[in-house]
Order: structure tokens, then C-alpha cells, then sequence
């Protein structure tokens, strides 16, 4: 599905990522944690295509193709979701206009007919019901004056409507009372399939109970420090990451 190596990439001259490697295969979902300031984001970012970071080093392939050579747009049409750690606020456009235009540029990009508004609406009520969303919030402008935690379930009911292959969640968890937090990963684990994959970055355990991961990987200082089954969340927990720090230094 995917595959990242060796991935280096700058903001403004800045080295921020420094020899990412990870490999993603179809139906699996793998956790990443890591320090304030580590470049969790920053990867969510670069495999998602904004602009603003610089490429210095390294590959990735998705499905097959470069992915460093695609635009966001194409990203996201070969089925690349990310969900924002802060979704953005479209005032104008109404939820439901804007996931029909990205049903129908996927489907077009697929050389297939724009989906029947009947097909559509279908789809609304059952993906809308799948994470408990209020059907007025679909009919509003997109993530206009939603609450904190209307915005990530939003966030989610776009996934479960493009239905990527790969979806990449930035702490979808942060702002989310406990009943959120479980029909969100609810709607994640509902929508796990063998043909598709997730990438969950979170700083907390609690959200890996419900979204239980193949592998949690430790990312620190724009590397990956450790990798390794779901009890390492536990461990983190625990222990924080200064005892990962002490590695680091060894091993350097
Ligand atoms: N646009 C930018 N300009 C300058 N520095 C940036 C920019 N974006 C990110 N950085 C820096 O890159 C580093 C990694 O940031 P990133 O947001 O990827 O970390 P994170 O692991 O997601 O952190 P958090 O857990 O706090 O969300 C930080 O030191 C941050 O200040």
C-alpha cells in the first residue's frame, strides 16, 4: 500500500523529518506517537502533499506510483484522506455540495459516470448514521461554528464517504469527550476493510482501546526510534519517553 523510505523534508531551510521509514500494507492500521514538536503532523502533512515542506531526501510509493510526484489533488483522488488535527471551516459551502464535488472528481478521475443523487443520498444516511452525525450539521456549511468535536466526527463522516485507501488521522482524538472519542473510532474500525489502512497518530492510549493498532511506532526528533506490537502504547504510557530518549542517545 504504502511505502516510506528513508524521507527527509525541511520547512524553511529547517530539517524537520530526518529518514522516515515505514511500511504500510493493506489492512492494517498502525499508531503513531511521539513527543510534542516530534513531526507527527509534519508526516501527516508531507504524505498528504502541502506545499509548504521541502523534499530533501527519500522515496515514497503508493500503490505503486511515486507519491512525491502527485499533487495533493491526485493524492487524495488515488485515495489519500487526511483528517486535520484542526479541520478547517469552509463558510459557503454546505457539507453536502462539497463531499458530492469530491465523490464525483474521484470518480471522474476513475473515468466513471458523477454518482446518481439518489445513490448519494443513500450514502449520506448511511454514512452519517454510521458516526452518529445530526443531519443538520451535514446540510451546514462545512465545519462552520461546529464544536470542536462536531469537526472531528465531521472529519470522519468525509472519510466514510470517500472511502481511501489509506486514511491518515492527526489526533482526531484531541478534543473529544468520551462518547465522541468511541463513535468516532467506532466509524474508524467499522470502515477498516482488508483493501484499506490507517495511520493514526494520537498521544494517547485511551484512543487505542477503541482503534486497536497493528504496530505503534515512536516517532522522535523526525525518526522513528521504535516500533513495535499495540502493548508498546501501554508501555508509553507508563513510562513516558525519556527512557526512548536514553536509547536514541546510545545508539548515536
Ligand atoms: N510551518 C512551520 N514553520 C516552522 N516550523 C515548523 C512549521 N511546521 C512545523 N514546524 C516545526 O516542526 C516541528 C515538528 O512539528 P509537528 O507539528 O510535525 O510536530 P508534532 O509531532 O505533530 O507535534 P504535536 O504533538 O505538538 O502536535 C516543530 O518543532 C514545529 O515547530
Amino acid at each position: 500500500m504504502i511505502k516510506i523510505e528513508n524521507l527527509h523534508a525541511s520547512i524553511d531551510g529547517q530539517p524537520i523529518l530526518k529518514g522516515i521509514n515505514l511500511e504500510v500494507k493493506p489492512g492494517e492500521v498502525h499508531a503513531i506517537m511521539g513527543p510534542n514538536g516530534s513531526g507527527k503532523s509534519t508526516l501527516a502533512s508531507v504524505l498528504a502533499g502541502r506545499e509548504e515542506y521541502e523534499i530533501t531526501e527519500g522515496s515514497v510509493t503508493f500503490e505503486g506510483k511515486d507519491l512525491l510526484d502527485l499533487g495533493a489533488e491526485d493524492r487524495a483522488r488515488e485515495g489519500i484522506f487526511l483528517a486535520f488535527q484542526y479541520p478547517v471551516e469552509i463558510p459557503g459551502v454546505s457539507n453536502i455540495n462539497f463531499l458530492k464535488t469530491a465523490i464525483n472528481e474521484i470518480r471522474k478521475y476513475r473515468g466513471e459516470e458523477p454518482i446518481p443523487a439518489k445513490d448519494f443520498l443513500k450514502l449520506v444516511k448511511e454514512k452519517s448514521a454510521l458516526v452518529e452525525l445530526d443531519n443538520s450539521l451535514a446540510s451546514r456549511s462545512v465545519n462552520e461554528g461546529f464544536s470542536g468535536g462536531e469537526k472531528k466526527r465531521n472529519e470522519i463522516f468525509q472519510m466514510a464517504m470517500l472511502e481511501p485507501k489509506l486514511s491518515i488521522l492527526d489526533e482526531t482524538d484531541s478534543g473529544l469527550d468520551i462518547d465522541a472519542l468511541r463513535i468516532v473510532a467506532n466509524g474508524v474500525n467499522k470502515l477498516k476493510s482488508a483493501d484499506n489502512a490507517s495511520i493514526v497518530i494520537t498521544h494517547y492510549q485511551r484512543l487505542l482501546d477503541y482503534i486497536v493498532p497493528d504496530f505503534v511506532h515512536v516517532l522522535y526528533n523526525g525518526k522513528i526510534i521504535k516500533s513495535g506490537p499495540k502493548e508498546l502504547a501501554l508501555e508509553l504510557e507508563e513510562k513516558g519517553y525519556d527512557w526512548l530518549k536514553k536509547d536514541q542517545v546510545i545508539e548515536a
